[in-house]
Formats: C-alpha cells, sequence, structure tokens
C-alpha cells in the first residue's frame, strides 16, 4: 500500500453538468455539445483521488438527469459521496463551453442560479466524514454562489484551522458571481486568512492584494497568518514562499499544443496538494502543480487530463 493511501481530504462545492462545443465559434452557432462534468473542487477531488488520496467531497444535485449522471461520475472515480445529498426540488447546474483553436480561453455560460448546491449551507457541516479529515480544500468559487454556502465554507475553514487540520485556499476568482469587485476582495482575503496554503494566478493575487509582483503577493498573505504561498504565472510556472524564509520559482512545463485552459488551476492545486501531503518539499510540490497543470491543458474536458498515480511517475520520467 502507497503511504498516500492514508490521507484524506473534503472538498465543498458547486458540481455542474458541462457541455462542451463540438465546433469552434460563438455558443449561439454551436450544433452540438458532448457532455463531461464542471467544478472547480470536484475537478480536485478527481485528481486527488486518481492519485490515490481518500477524498470526500461535500454536494447537492438535482434529482434530475444532470445530477444522477454527476453522481455515477463521482462514484467511479473512487470519491466518497457520503455527502452528497440530492434535492428534490431545486434542479443541478450546467454550462456551457465554447471550443477554441487559438490557445486562449474558452467562452462560458452558466445556467446555476438557484442550483441545488446553492442551498448547501452549515447544515450540510460534514460531520460522519469529519474525524478521518486531514486536509480542507476550498475555492473562492463556492463563497460567492450563495451566503447559506460561503456560511459553510467558513465553518469549515475555521473548523479545521482550530482543530490543526491543514487547509488549502484557490481563489478561483468568479467576478460574476459577485455583487462587486469588493466584496469578493474582502470575503476571499478573510477565507485566505484561514488557510494554510494559498494558490493564486498572478492576476487574482494582483486584484487581491494591490501587489504587482509574486513577492509582493506571498508576503501579503504571508503576512496574514498562511504558511505557504504558491503564485501561479501560467507558461512562466509558479513562485512559491513559505513563512520560513523560503522561495523560489518552479519553471513552467511546456506544452506542444493547448487545447482548452479551462482547469489548468484544478491541476495544479491537486499537484501541490498531494505532494504537500506526502510531506515533500515545497518547490516540488510547486513543480508537480506545474506538471499537472501542463497536461490539463491539453485536453478538451476539465478532468481529462488529471493523472492517475502511474501516468504521474510516468510523466516525472520524461
Ligand atoms: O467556473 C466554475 O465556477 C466552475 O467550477 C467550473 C469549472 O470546472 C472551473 O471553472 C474549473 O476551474
Amino acid at each position: 500500500m502507497p503511504d498516500h493511501a492514508g490521507l484524506d481530504v473534503v472538498t465543498v462545492g458547486e458540481a455542474m453538468a458541462l457541455l462542451i462545443a463540438q465546433q469552434a465559434g460563438a455558443l449561439e452557432t454551436v450544433q452540438s455539445f458532448a457532455r463531461a462534468t464542471a467544478g472547480a473542487e470536484l475537478n480536485v477531488a478527481v485528481g486527488l483521488a486518481r492519485l490515490g488520496l481518500r477524498v470526500a467531497y461535500v454536494s447537492r444535485l438535482g434529482d434530475d438527469s444532470f445530477g444522477r449522471h454527476l453522481r455515477a461520475f463521482m462514484a467511479r472515480e473512487a470519491i466518497d459521496i457520503g455527502h452528497v445529498a440530492t434535492d428534490p426540488l431545486q434542479p443541478t447546474g450546467f454550462m456551457l463551453k465554447s471550443r477554441v483553436t487559438d490557445g486562449g480561453d474558452p467562452s462560458i455560460e452558466y445556467y446555476r442560479r438557484g442550483s441545488a448546491a446553492s442551498h448547501l449551507g452549515p447544515q450540510d457541516f460534514p460531520f460522519a466524514a469529519w474525524h478521518r479529515v486531514r486536509h480542507v480544500h476550498l475555492t473562492g468559487i463556492s463563497p460567492g454562489v450563495s451566503e447559506s454556502l460561503r456560511e459553510l465554507v467558513f465553518l469549515m475553514a475555521r473548523t479545521a484551522r482550530q482543530e490543526g487540520r491543514t487547509v488549502s485556499f484557490d481563489p478561483n476568482l468568479r467576478p460574476r458571481l459577485w455583487p462587486s469587485e469588493a466584496a469578493m476582495r474582502d470575503t476571499l482575503n478573510a477565507l485566505a486568512a484561514h488557510a494554510d496554503w494559498v494558490l493564486p494566478g498572478l492576476a487574482e493575487g494582483r486584484l487581491l492584494t494591490g501587489a504587482d509582483s509574486p513577492e509582493g503577493i506571498a508576503d501579503f498573505y504571508l503576512a496574514r497568518g498562511t504558511r505557504v504561498v504558491i503564485v501561479k504565472l501560467g507558461p512562466a510556472g509558479a513562485y512559491y514562499a513559505d513563512s520560513q524564509g523560503q522561495c523560489g520559482t518552479a519553471a513552467g512545463v511546456p506544452v506542444p499544443c493547448v487545447v482548452d485552459t479551462v482547469g489548468a488551476g484544478d491541476g495544479f492545486a491537486v499537484g501541490v496538494i498531494s505532494a504537500l501531503l506526502e510531506g515533500r518539499p515545497l518547490a516540488e510540490a510547486a513543480r508537480r502543480g506545474n506538471r499537472i497543470g501542463a497536461r490539463v491543458v491539453q485536453f478538451p474536458g476539465d478532468c481529462d487530463g488529471l493523472p492517475t498515480r502511474q501516468e504521474l511517475q510516468l510523466e516525472a520520467l520524461r
């Protein structure tokens, strides 16, 4: 049994059906879509489970075909779905994603307002799984989905911190979910203050902290009690810094062809979280994050490029 098998992670968020355009161009011109799954925290759960970690996911799905498809997908990926409820009244959210041919970001349309997951709240705290939880992963998406889900996210972050479990936080900015930029910034910085490992992208870090450089962004969070900050620099790799004064840059991993950038940050989080939970050095965690992020952008679906443990090992030999 590999030594990572005993690790347990819990994450919480909205899982959505994902419809990926099969032709390039504006969404309104597309004739056919392929069905997949989405949800930043779900993507991270899938990635960690594929690496052999035990992962519990907290969510709510509608009693509809999207919800049943997502539930079956999670079960196939060996995710603990004991805390995924079925809501008899509200629907599962879904999103459309366009197809790009130039390596740029695709356009996204969300249909998630009033979804089952937006009704998650403190009553959904994962008590049954909590005793074996070692690490909690959170993103900045869930606190923007609804007030009740925001309360649950903060409750999980505070409880984990008080009990000495580690918390990772990926801001994953979704301005469309927030009433204002200031509300988004203040809430997410308050949440980051409960996190041990903060993983912003460079543009996100600039918006959230007002600092311009990766070093300035890292200093902002380290001064607020975070132990590790890794700033994603896209093709240029990632800048890492910790509260012990260790810092450096992990070089980017070149990719032959960018198919779809969505989910790359989640892949990065999978690499960092899995490596740090295995006790690997920070530089190695950043490198693994880069490697998985680079793999994800070469596939059309958010989860397609997330490697198994064996694929990760093969990738490391290249
Ligand atoms: O954009 C969101 O809110 C999602 O959770 C859907 C995608 O899976 C996510 O953007 C990938 O990080």
